[in-house]
């Protein structure tokens, strides 16, 4: 049975003082144990996040990370700084990376390998923009970035997670619909199946994101293949994020 993840990324949002408040408050709310929940800050908040999560069930991601081990890189993370920092997940290729940064599928398919090389666990994203929706071509394009990102990754297969975020969903309030997204995270465990094997296919992890709110979360996650959400602005505030990891409770 795989365990329900809520995942919430930050982007560029909340400073050391908010991020203390922020999870001050979280540490003292009541979180369905059943359902794991993973904060993943801007890199200038870990360190004071680690300190306040530190002995909670909470864990700890970061939103992007070097494909590289150290070096000449001015303004890059490793994988070493982050688990210098107690940090266990990194996102992966989100769609603002792919966009605004230029990340291509090869270079998040060294982030990958560099990640999962390194015992952390990858949150590998992808997903569709508004015109290849339109076109009808979201399998293909999705299959193609599970295909690219996830190539020549034989070991630590037990440490990815996939994130289906539709750009067209992202930060606009227009959610996919729960049929859609069931389908597609279907089909992403089953191109997955392809890609290695039925049997780790099964057990990865499988989440949807793309304007994931208290609101709708429930039915998102009564679904087969959603194992959990990767959420933007709903993120933000303690109090909404327990209520996304209680299933709107
Ligand atoms: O990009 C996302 C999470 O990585 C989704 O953001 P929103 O929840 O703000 O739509």
């Amino acid at each position: 049975m795989r365990k329900k993840l809520i995942a919430g990324n930050w982007k560029m949002n909340l400073n050391v003082t908010d991020t203390r408040k922020m999870l001050s408050e979280l540490v003292e709310k009541n979180l369905n144990s059943e359902v794991e929940a993973l904060i993943c800050p801007p890199f200038t908040s870990l360190e004071a996040a680690s300190e306040i999560l530190k002995g909670t069930n909470i864990k700890l991601g970061a939103q992007n990370v070097s494909e590289y081990e150290d070096g000449a890189r001015t303004g890059e993370i490793s994988t070493n700084m982050l688990k210098d920092l107690s940090v266990s997940y990194v996102i992966i290729g989100h769609s603002e990376r792919r966009t605004y940064y230029g990340e291509t599928d090869e270079i998040v398919n060294e982030k990958i390998k560099r990640t999962l090389s390194q015992n952390l666990k990858a949150v590998l994203c992808v997903g569709e923009d508004e015109v290849e929706r339109r076109e009808n071509r979201h399998e293909e394009v999705v299959k193609s970035q599970l295909e690219k990102g996830l190539r020549e990754i034989s070991e630590n297969t037990e440490d990815i997670v996939i994130a289906y975020e539709p750009i067209w969903a992202i930060g606009t309030g227009n959610t996919c619909s729960s049929e859609d997204a069931e389908s597609m995270c279907k089909f992403i465990r089953s191109s997955v199946a392809n890609i290695f094997s039925s049997e780790i296919a099964d057990n990865m992890r499988i989440l949807y994101g793309g304007s994931v709110k208290p609101s709708n979360v429930r039915e998102l996650m009564s679904n087969e293949n959603i194992d959990g959400a990767l959420v933007g602005g709903a993120s933000l505030k303690a109090e909404d994020f327990q209520s996304l990891v209680n299933f709107g409770e």
